[in-house]
């Protein structure tokens, strides 16, 4: 993955700089939309977007539920830029193809990186409709060297080591379980551990009874390298779980999970999301002080 990853990151001061000529927008917030909830970009004001086919550089989006564009726009005072589709490791891209935005988002300037997803929910206590906020999580591709930093680092975002401990910021998950009580939304919301394996499939019983021993929560196909790369950059991060179906972990059970169903449970919740995310964006502080140098 090495002489890729060097390829790859020489494209994003091109990207990054190609959408500062299109756009007034100077990003403070990102967030990238998990299967179905697309629909969060519909409430940014003052619209400037992009089909990632015209970006310079940008990889494209493959997967039903993910219309592959970027939307910039403003939202409660805030400048925020919205991916309508993110990149998955099953669509064949590289880690560091999928994760490709999340610098980008850092040259333009972003403190904060929101990052949703669909999940099945593996703890007893997570109905499908609920919203997990992501306290950690376990990045089983990470485990076995598919990792989207391996390869030479790049020393203007980040270290060569970076700490993963504390990725997922305390405040903004306070913050967001506070709103949740005031949207009247709590009972819907906990707290959990997303895994990320590779897909495309989803679980077998046995690999789904083995992640539940194991303390996850929740499962699904993303995230995890996104915010590998965005806390190596300094970003602050939070993470959510649409949980739009229940592992299934018993061989008595006849049910079986299928994309559709996982897509027909974002439409359902879209609006709870977005007053979520909304809400979460307005109340978020922002310090305005994350420039990296890019000339090398
Ligand atoms: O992009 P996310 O992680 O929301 O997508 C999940 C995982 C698979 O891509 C898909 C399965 O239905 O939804
Ligand atoms: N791996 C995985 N990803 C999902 N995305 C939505 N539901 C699921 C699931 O049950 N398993």
């Amino acid at each position: 993955e090495s002489p890729e990853s060097s390829a790859v990151s020489q494209k994003q001061p091109t990207t990054a700089d190609w959408l500062m000529s299109q756009t007034r927008h100077r990003p403070q917030v990102a967030i990238i939309c998990g299967s179905g909830l697309g629909m969060l970009a519909d409430t940014l004001k003052c619209q400037d977007s992009f089909a990632y086919s015209d970006i310079p550089g940008f990889p494209q989006s493959t997967v039903q539920g993910h219309a592959g564009r970027l939307v910039f726009g403003e939202l409660k005072g805030k400048t925020c830029v919205c991916m309508q589709g993110r990149f998955h490791m099953y669509e064949g891209h590289s880690l560091c193809k999928t994760t490709f935005p999340v610098r980008v988002f850092k040259l333009l300037g972003v403190e904060t990186l929101i990052v949703t997803n669909a999940a099945g929910s593996l703890a007893d206590s997570l109905q499908p409709g609920d919203i997990m906020i992501i306290k950690d999580h376990v990045n089983f591709p990470g485990l076995v060297g598919l990792n989207p930093l391996s390869g030479p680092n790049d020393d203007k975002f980040g270290p060569r080591f970076p700490a993963m401990s504390g990725c997922y910021d305390k405040g903004l998950r306070c913050l967001a379980l506070d709103i949740a009580k005031q949207l009247g939304v709590a009972s819907l919301m906990q707290e959990g551990v997303y895994a990320m394996v590779g897909g495309p499939n989803f679980e077998t019983i046995a690999e789904a009874r083995l992640l539940h021993r194991l303390g996850v929560d929740a499962v699904g196909m993303s995230t995890a390298p996104e915010v590998v790369v965005a806390t190596h950059c300094g970003l602050r991060v939070f993470g959510l779980s649409l949980i739009t179906n229940k592992v299934v972990k018993s061989y008595e059970d006849s049910e079986s999970v299928n994309h559709e169903g996982v897509l027909e449970v974002g439409r359902l919740r879209s609006h709870t999301v977005q007053q979520l995310v909304t809400e979460l964006i307005s109340r978020m502080e922002i310090n305005n002080n994350n420039t990296i140098n890019t000339a090398v």
